[in-house]
């Protein structure tokens, strides 16, 4: 109905319209069209140089658009001769480096970027924050005597306490151990959630933006390859660079041997052009130990090469007749051993079939 589709449009906090962005006349971002609605978390994820952090300079404004426009709230603040300020934007930035005021007490630096307010409203509004990110007892403290992750904590009640539209996260947990980098995302989402605050984040960790987002945009040169939801993303990729993203997967050609061997491949390729190569893909984790023999599923032997141990699981390197050399995940409450032969099947719906 019209009124939900208006309704919906202003639910839309920040729209991207086919923006380019480009450096010494190279073109680092192609073409780049999204939208994210009231209280949505995005993560832009993509390998090194694929144009993340351009992106959100763009976004921010600290970088000019060569093409395209941005909306913010409906109103565009980037476009064919509009370039509003950073500052006029209503967006919050939080970066792995901090940046938080070293020689001023937490409460001052949360005060920054809040002169519009009178000093009680500041008071209520740094607790509020504070409180947020379960900071409050260390209003009086200096910066440099908290940990990381408490600094980061309070970087983020610092960008959310003028009550930005939109917050923008470049990597602002990658300067952390792993351990803390995993509780603090969560931490973080949930903050985010609880105040209801739209937001994008960059990250190249495929677990964090996993971990971390409603929607993940996956980005490549410069281009989006996929926008869609986690669970999506990882078990629908659109193509073979977003299968490959997720760790290791394994990449078998499709020959007419193996679609005779096993006719259930025949059923899903039809769709595929003849003149071209065609791979099935399978993650490591869609390998089981075989229950009973499934003619919808893929059944067949292999003899286990090695075992990598990682804990709860086992990475086991298989060979196989059908695929050759494949790697498998299996539990590690398993009892396997190196020169086991054993019987797997792989669920018809956990394979993926790209082109090459
Ligand atoms: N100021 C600049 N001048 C010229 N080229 C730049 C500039 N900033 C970035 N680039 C180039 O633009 C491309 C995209 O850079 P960007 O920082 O957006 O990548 P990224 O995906 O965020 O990478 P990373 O994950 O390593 O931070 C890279 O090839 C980079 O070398």
């Amino acid at each position: 109905m019209l009124t939900d589709k208006i309704k919906d449009n202003n639910n839309i906090i920040l729209n991207i319209k086919n923006i380019f962005h480009k450096y010494n006349n190279i073109n680092i971002l192609k073409n780049i069209s999204f939208h994210i609605k009231k209280g949505e978390i995005i993560s832009i994820l993509g390998s090194s140089g694929c144009g993340k952090s351009t992106l959100l300079r763009v976004i921010s404004g600290i970088e000019p658009l060569s093409k395209g426009q941005i909306f913010i709230e409906n109103e565009e603040v980037a476009g064919k001769s509009i370039h509003i300020a950073p500052e006029k934007r209503g967006v919050g930035l939080v970066f792995q480096d901090l940046a938080l005021f070293p020689h001023i007490k937490i409460q001052k630096n949360i005060e920054y970027g809040l002169s519009h307010l009178n000093k009680l409203e500041k008071k209520a509004r740094v607790f509020e924050m504070l409180t947020l990110v379960k900071m409050e007892s260390f209003h009086d403290t200096y910066p440099h005597l908290l940990s990381g992750g408490q600094q980061q904590r309070v970087a983020l009640a610092r960008s959310l306490a003028p009550l930005p539209k939109i917050l923008l996260l470049d990597e602002p947990f990658s300067g952390l151990d792993m351990n803390l980098r995993r509780t603090l995302c969560l931490e973080v989402r949930n903050i985010l959630k609880q105040s209801q605050m739209t937001s994008l984040f960059v990250t190249h960790d495929a677990t964090e933006a996993l971990m971390f987002s409603d929607k993940i945009i996956i980005l490549n040169n410069g281009e989006i390859e996929q926008f869609d939801t986690p669970q999506k993303i990882y078990h629908h990729p659109k193509n073979s660079f977003v299968a490959s993203f997720f760790g290791m997967i394994n990449k078998v050609i499709v020959t007419n041997i193996l679609v005779k061997k096993f006719p259930i491949l025949n059923k899903n390729i039809f769709q595929i052009q003849d003149n071209k190569n065609l791979y099935l893909y399978f993650r490591p984790e869609a390998i089981s130990i075989q229950s009973q023999t499934d003619e919808n599923n893929i059944c067949f032997n292999a003899q286990i090469i090695s075992i990598q141990y990682f804990g709860s699981y086992v990475l086991a390197k298989l060979i196989t007749e059908e695929f050759g050399n494949i790697i498998a995940q299996f539990s590690s409450q398993e009892d396997l051993k190196i020169g086991n032969r054993i019987s797997l099947e792989i669920k018809n719906n956990l394979l993926f079939y790209f082109p090459d």
